[in-house]
């Protein structure tokens, strides 16, 4: 292959990235840290984050078992499509139910478009200190019930394409492992 048809096929091979993991462990973060890689090796990039999402189109869903699920099957429908049209779609969303999960991988693999899970494994004590928009306090103080990690169930991945582990690294070191992994099947 020559360097041009090698930048050509960067280009157009697109593909979803789904970080998935408890609230604070990460994924967002890490999302953006990659994206900007991503964006300045040339690759079309969008991050479809959890919270923009819920504010349009999933907005009026909550988080019962059944609104997660509708959430996670919009949301990956949508990555697909764009996943389809060469873009590199990062999504950092708990998608906390693995039959959800499931769902959206097979839909990519049925569509030939590729498909990366990573499990942002960072323990529920690590992600209930950093607690990024105080969910874990006010779950704490009785406000809020329903929180994935605490009251409400995360099923583990079991397979994940991979495992980061961010309580024992950097946000760079954990995006670079991700980067790494795309480059070796041939997607960055
Ligand atoms: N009860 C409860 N459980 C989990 N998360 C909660 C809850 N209430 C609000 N939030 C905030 O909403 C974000 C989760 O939205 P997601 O769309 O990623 O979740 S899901 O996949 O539909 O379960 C999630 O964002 P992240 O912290 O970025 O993960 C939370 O900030
Ligand atoms: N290695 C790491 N990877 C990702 N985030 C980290 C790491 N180390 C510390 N953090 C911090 O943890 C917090 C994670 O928040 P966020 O990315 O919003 O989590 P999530 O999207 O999973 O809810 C941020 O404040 C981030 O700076």
């Amino acid at each position: 292959m020559t360097d041009t048809q090698n930048i050509q096929e960067k280009h157009v091979t697109g593909a979803t990235i789904w970080l998935t993991g408890l609230p604070s462990a990460g994924k967002t973060t890490i999302a953006y840290e990659l994206a900007g890689r991503l964006r300045e090796e040339g690759h079309r990039v969008e991050v479809l984050d959890g919270d923009e999402i819920r504010e349009f189109l999933s907005a009026g869903l909550g988080f019962t078992r059944e609104d997660r699920h509708t959430n996670v099957q919009r949301i990956g429908f949508v990555a697909e499509l764009l996943a389809s049209n060469g873009v590199k779609v990062l999504v950092p969303v708990i998608a906390p139910y693995e039959d959800s999960r499931e769902a959206v991988r097979k839909r990519h693999a049925s569509e030939g478009t590729p498909y990366v899970e990573v499990h942002v494994a960072t323990p529920v004590d690590v992600c209930s200190v950093r607690d990024v928009k105080g969910l874990y306090a006010k779950q704490a103080a009785g406000e809020i019930s329903g929180l994935t990690g605490v009251d409400d169930p995360y099923d583990e991945p079991r397979n994940p394409d991979l495992r980061i582990e961010s309580h024992t690294q950097t946000v760079q070191e954990s995006a670079a492992t991700l980067h790494a992994l795309l480059t070796e099947r041939g997607l960055a």
